[in-house]
């Protein structure tokens, strides 16, 4: 291939999540979600935004499928909002709810665009959260129930599963720091959560492989970092070993080494209680799957700090240009992270589920929203992803995020991150200059320009 370029019939996409876009929470039968129920507590999202409306997909679909098929998408990933199709977490599932995917995946196929499914995005019922939430074992079995009844009704449309999005910002944002729902500070509860989730992943994988004939295809998608030490001393190695046995070793080695990485078992397990891991657990958990999902943004750059509680470490900014959520810039760590992963971890395919780039976009008097750095971003990441699949990395997908700019979580509507900008008092969506750029190297398969 020649630089830039990309396989014939590499799938190229764009992702959303349910409560960043959809809105209408109280609409369809609705159940209300830990993130309703956070973003309504005063305090906890900037400017105290909600979703309660964010881009108003849930009735704008048809338009924003109609903008995709514009785009060139062969793909699009989204996220089914739990609390749409069992509104208290688990019973009796609700009509209306599942009937909006549907028409959205009519849609899609109308479109020609293949659905890519995330059943996790966050939005755990609050009825489950009442009940001890993912910290609480029996949580991970209603997840089960939910993704088995999921297959059955919509096996047969959706080629791609995804069980679960980004397992360490659950556990370690939702339950350690409390930057995000459901708001917690409590680091037993965060492992429990993680061990948890990747168990109600097994379960979940369990359901779908005895589902007998599945003509789709099961994976997971993690948020995945480089870590790199701040400087070479032993001292920094060492914190950047531990950062890095949090986001990424925590997560990959139990899922494709059937194990919690020892080192980090070792050092948690002197501050916390952790969560028992049962052979049957590890087992479940590890189960072969599909795919791997990554989302990737930024590398980190940590130092050895012996102040700080949990990890030692400090977190510092790299030398690289930031976005606007002050993550440096640093395209080489996707070609880092993916050849890792490959070489160490697994020999499945690989999908970049997410990668994309904040900035501070305006329309301008023209009606254009002029937006070269997000290109250059892109651009360089696409670089970087074209070489590490020449050089033999099954990365058989890419999905920019996002298709259009929405809720940004604890960041509200300040962060956009989408290659269609919004304008949320008239919900109009104008193509960025990055949405043609990205329909130019769809139609070439191909970095351009
Ligand atoms: N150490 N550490 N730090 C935390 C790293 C968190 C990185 N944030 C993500 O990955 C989220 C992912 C999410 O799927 C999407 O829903 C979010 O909108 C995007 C943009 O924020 C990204």
């Amino acid at each position: 291939m020649a630089e830039g370029g990309f396989p014939p019939g590499f799938l190229w996409g764009a992702a959303t999540a349910a409560y960043q876009i959809e809105g209408a929470v109280d609409e369809g039968g609705r159940g209300e979600s830990i993130w309703d129920r956070f973003s309504h507590t005063p305090g906890k999202t900037r400017d105290g935004d909600t979703g309660d409306v964010a881009c108003d997909h849930y009735h704008r679909y048809r338009d924003d499928v109609r903008i995709m098929r514009e785009l060139g998408l062969a793909a699009y990933r989204f996220s089914v909002a739990w609390p749409r199709i069992f509104p208290e977490g688990r019973g009796r599932p609700n009509p209306d709810g599942v009937a909006f995917y549907e028409r959205l995946l009519d849609e899609l196929e109308k479109a020609g665009i293949q659905p890519v499914v995330t059943l996790y995005h966050w939005d755990l019922p609050q009825a489950l959260q009442d009940r001890g939430g993912w910290p609480h074992r029996d949580t991970a079995y209603r997840f089960a129930d939910y993704a088995a009844w999921m297959f059955e009704r919509l096996g047969d449309r959706v080629p791609y599963w995804i069980t679960h999005n980004e397992p360490f910002v659950v556990s370690i944002l939702g339950h350690v720091t409390g930057e995000h729902a459901p708001g917690l500070n409590d680091p037993a509860a965060g492992f429990r959560t993680a061990h948890h989730l990747l168990l109600s992943h097994g379960l979940a994988v369990q359901a779908f492989r005895e589902g007998g004939r599945r003509k789709g295809r099961i994976g997971i998608t993690l948020n995945l970092s480089p870590v790199h030490p701040a400087s070479g001393s032993p001292e920094d190695e060492a914190a950047a070993r531990r950062v890095d046995g949090l986001i990424n070793r925590w997560f990959l080695d139990p899922l494709f080494r059937g194990a919690y990485p020892e080192d980090m078992v070792e050092h948690f397990g002197r501050l916390i209680p952790l969560p028992e891991a049962s052979e049957d657990d590890m087992r479940l958990i590890s189960q072969d799957v599909d795919f791997l999902g990554v989302n990737y943004y930024s590398r980190q750059v940590v130092r050895h700090d012996p102040g700080e509680l949990f990890l030692q470490m400090r977190q510092i900014d790299g030398p690289g240009p930031k976005t606007e959520m002050g993550w440096e810039v640093y395209p080489a760590g996707l070609g880092e992270i993916l050849r890792r992963l490959h070489e160490a971890y697994t020999k499945a395919p690989l999908f970049v589920t997410e990668n994309g780039a904040a900035y501070p976009d305006t329309v301008s008097p023209d009606g254009a929203v002029h937006d070269p750095d997000r290109i250059a971003y892109l651009r360089d990441h696409l670089l970087e992803l074209s070489r590490v699949i020449a050089g033999g990395v099954p990365v058989q997908g890419y999905f920019l995020w996002s298709l259009m700019d929405n809720f940004e979580w604890a960041h509200g509507y300040s962060k956009r991150f989408g290659i269609l900008y919004v304008d949320y008092p008239t919900q109009r969506r104008i193509w960025k200059d990055s949405a043609y750029w990205y329909r130019r190297v769809i139609e070439a398969n191909a970095v351009v320009e």
